[in-house]
């Protein structure tokens, strides 16, 4: 397919998705499949071009000053991927696959028009009822917040120490361009254009044989920071899939007792199988049976509970990018009460001295900060650890990084535009000795 072709697919599709109300993924499945002559270079590009313009879903109209599917495209073509009218007139130039020539509204929104003056739910491309929620946490700075939460974002590894190390993992991934993250010091990072097709990194061997595992930087770095050390007992609460878990057991250098639970078994499914590829020996995987309390023998000895806890994933927008255009007030509400819960699952698990590590994958002062500051006004035998002693493991990163995200009385907040990561919460809590 030629560039003009696989533009007016992406038109098609985004009319689809629009109007039959149909997931991305699923339209672009489909498309797929009834278009069995598109090769996957055609393919990656043409969802690369509807996954653009969802990001840019506000922005763009409100640049071109129309909303359908060819003037979202246009306004996509500019704000994301720097075109210009030169470039993209001579792609829309009418020819058989081309989508039509560009009208003369459209050369002169694009001459004319910018975003200057757009509320900062348009600017950001975010729903608006989102906005007061981003004032409170990023005030004046929400719109280039949400910009850069809305990017696209690169593919990152951790290495897994407990097998490999980073400059081995380096130079067997020297074909996909890997290069170190700047914070972790288990962290490579592959950018991916925007035509990028899957880079198949599960087919590597090093993938195979657990040497790497995919996690982006900020979750990587939510794992550092809650210092686990070999020979502790560490309670990974909410472990899901598995992926801090897996960071927690490289921490733990195999030594010591490493707990994984959730409350939804299915979730917990994954985590057998990437435990055992990543050669962890000393984790227990307790999968809830019914009402019993898979932690009813833990009382009081934990010396680590990690609560990476279910939040509205604010902070992986970027990855996700119809998600945000989904989400309701409703699920803020239900994932407030479901945090509130889980942290006060965990106090019972702590050992005098020891700390629960709290962390979301969002950006909303409510799922953070103030979760953080209810939990310590109901249990005063908390206390806060000052974030710039948790930011300690990074060394003589540190610095760096204090200055780059923003630190609360709480924790941390991790943004890709200040940190260049998913957006991630962290406050570690130590209960009294
Ligand atoms: C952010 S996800 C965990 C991701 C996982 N730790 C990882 O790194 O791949 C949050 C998890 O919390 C679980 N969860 C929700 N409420 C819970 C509760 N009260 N107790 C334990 N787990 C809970 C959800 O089932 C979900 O798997």
């Amino acid at each position: 397919m030629t560039p003009a072709a696989r533009l007016s697919a992406a038109i098609e599709l985004l009319d689809t998705i629009e109007t039959q109300r149909v997931p991305a993924a699923k339209a672009l499945k489909e498309w797929g499949t009834a278009h069995r002559f598109a090769g996957s270079g055609d393919r990656a590009a043409i969802a690369g071009l509807v996954w653009d313009v969802l990001r840019r879903y506000a922005s763009s109209a409100y640049l071109m000053d129309a909303d359908s599917a060819r003037a979202r495209l246009i306004g996509m073509l500019r704000l994301e991927r720097g075109m210009d009218v030169a470039t993209m007139s001579a792609m829309f130039d009418g020819s058989r696959y081309a989508p039509s020539p560009l009208t003369e509204a459209e050369s002169s929104a694009l001459a004319t028009r910018s975003l200057k003056g757009a509320p900062a739910a348009v600017a950001g491309d975010y729903p608006d009822w989102l906005d007061p929620y981003l004032a409170k946490v990023f005030g004046e700075d929400r719109a280039a917040e949400a910009t850069a939460m809305a990017s696209r974002a690169p593919l990152d590894l951790r290495v897994n120490t407990l097998k490999s190390n980073r400059d081995k993992a380096q130079r067997s991934l020297a074909h996909l361009g890997a290069k170190p993250t700047p914070w972790s010091p288990a962290g490579l990072r592959i950018e991916l254009g925007a035509d990028a097709r899957n880079p198949g990194i599960q087919s590597e061997e090093d993938f195979i044989k657990g040497g790497i595992e995919v996690q982006d930087e900020g979750s990587q770095l939510a794992a550092l920071f809650t210092a686990a050390k070999p020979g502790e007992q560490v309670i990974d609460l909410c472990a899901g899939a598995g992926g801090k878990t897996l960071a927690l057991a490289a921490l733990m250098q195999g030594k010591g007792r490493l707990i994984a639970t959730d409350s939804d078994k299915r979730q917990l499914a994954p985590i057998h199988e990437r435990l055992s590829r990543a050669g962890v020996h000393n984790a227990d995987v307790r999968t809830p049976k019914g009402d019993a309390d898979p932690l009813a023998d833990i009382r009081s000895t934990a010396d680590l509970v990690v609560i990476d806890a279910p939040c509205t994933g604010t902070g992986t927008w970027r990855r996700n990018p119809d998600a945000k255009w989904r989400m309701r007030p409703g699920a803020l509400e239900i994932r407030l009460k479901d945090q509130a819960e889980v942290l006060e699952r965990a106090v019972p698990l702590v050992k005098p001295g020891g700390r629960i590590a709290y962390i979301t994958c969002s950006v909303l002062t409510d799922e953070n900060d103030e979760q953080v500051k209810a939990f310590t006004a109901r249990h005063p035998e908390f206390s806060v650890v000052p974030p710039e002693q948790t930011a300690g493991v990074l060394w003589d990163k540190a610095e760096a990084f204090a200055e780059a995200a923003l630190q609360s009385e709480h924790g941390w907040l991790m943004t890709p535009r200040r940190t260049g990561t998913d957006g991630f919460f962290v406050a570690v809590l130590r209960k009294a000795g």
